[in-house]
């Protein structure tokens, strides 16, 4: 009987070996539980869509980024993930997070960091996700004018002689501080136009006047930066952000 090339290639019985078998049947599971990933993760896609138009319209008052909902997204996993994979897990999340808040808009940050840029970027790619526009810039004010018109937010070094961060009593209140990078002490500050009661719970920021003196009350406090006689620093204070002189955001 003739044979074709294929079946000359291919022979009709492939015998696998038991270990080949174990290896087939772990990775129909791993596919399995892929599928059951895939729908979850779009079925939140959808929800997220909803959310974003149930939030201001696209040119009101607040980008839709929420920090407060996220940190308690975040804080809600790795309070039951076990802890051998909080990493994962919380990398995994800012992502899920990250791409939720894109369906409502993608997210545009400016980073502008000139002693340690590569630190100040991947702060901002692990806080913001793959699904953020990250971009690197020269110029502080022209980052916080772009935030200040809503397009996105900003990511700022305050390791550097350019206090941008006194404009945040001033010309940019508009803004605060949400986020912080660089590790407890931070090197750089993410700003962006936020509702107030949407900021992280945690440590506050504030600037102040008359260099670091602390607030009574025998609350811990950072300084972050002094510039003329003017302080930037974390506190544990319990100001409220918008509200409190002084207090120009929170970070968690
Ligand atoms: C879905 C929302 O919008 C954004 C996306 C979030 C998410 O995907 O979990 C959380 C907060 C927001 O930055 C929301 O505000 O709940």
């Amino acid at each position: 009987m003739p044979h074709s090339n294929v079946q000359k290639v291919w022979p009709e019985v492939v015998e696998l070996t038991p270990e080949q078998q174990a290896l087939a049947a772990l990775r129909a599971e791993i596919d399995a539980i892929d599928d059951q990933i895939l729908a979850l993760f779009e079925q939140r896609l959808a929800v997220a869509a909803t959310v974003g138009r149930a939030k201001d319209a696209p040119t009101g008052p607040h980008t839709k980024l929420r920090p407060d909902r996220e940190q308690t997204v975040l804080s809600r996993m790795l309070s039951k993930c076990r802890p051998e994979n909080a990493e994962a897990v919380e990398h995994l999340w800012r992502e899920i997070v990250g791409w939720g808040l894109a369906r409502q808009g993608r997210l545009q940050v400016q980073v502008w960091a000139p002693i340690e840029p590569t630190r100040a970027y991947d702060g901002a790619r692990l806080r913001f996700g793959a699904a953020a526009d990250i971009k690197m810039v020269r110029d502080p004010q022209k980052a916080l004018a772009f935030a200040a018109e809503g397009h996105g937010v900003a990511v700022l070094a305050i390791n550097t002689e350019d206090a941008w961060w006194m404009g945040l009593r001033r010309e940019w209140s508009m803004l605060s501080v949400f986020d912080g990078y660089g590790g407890e002490t931070p090197t750089s500050l993410a700003v962006g136009k936020i509702d107030p009661p949407a900021l992280p719970k945690g440590r506050r920021v504030v600037v102040t006047a008359g260099g670091d003196a602390g607030d009574g009350g025998g609350a811990r406090r950072w300084g972050l930066n002094t510039h003329h006689g003017w302080t930037i620093a974390l506190t544990e204070a319990e100001l409220t952000p918008g509200e409190a002189e002084g207090c120009v955001g929170a970070i968690g």
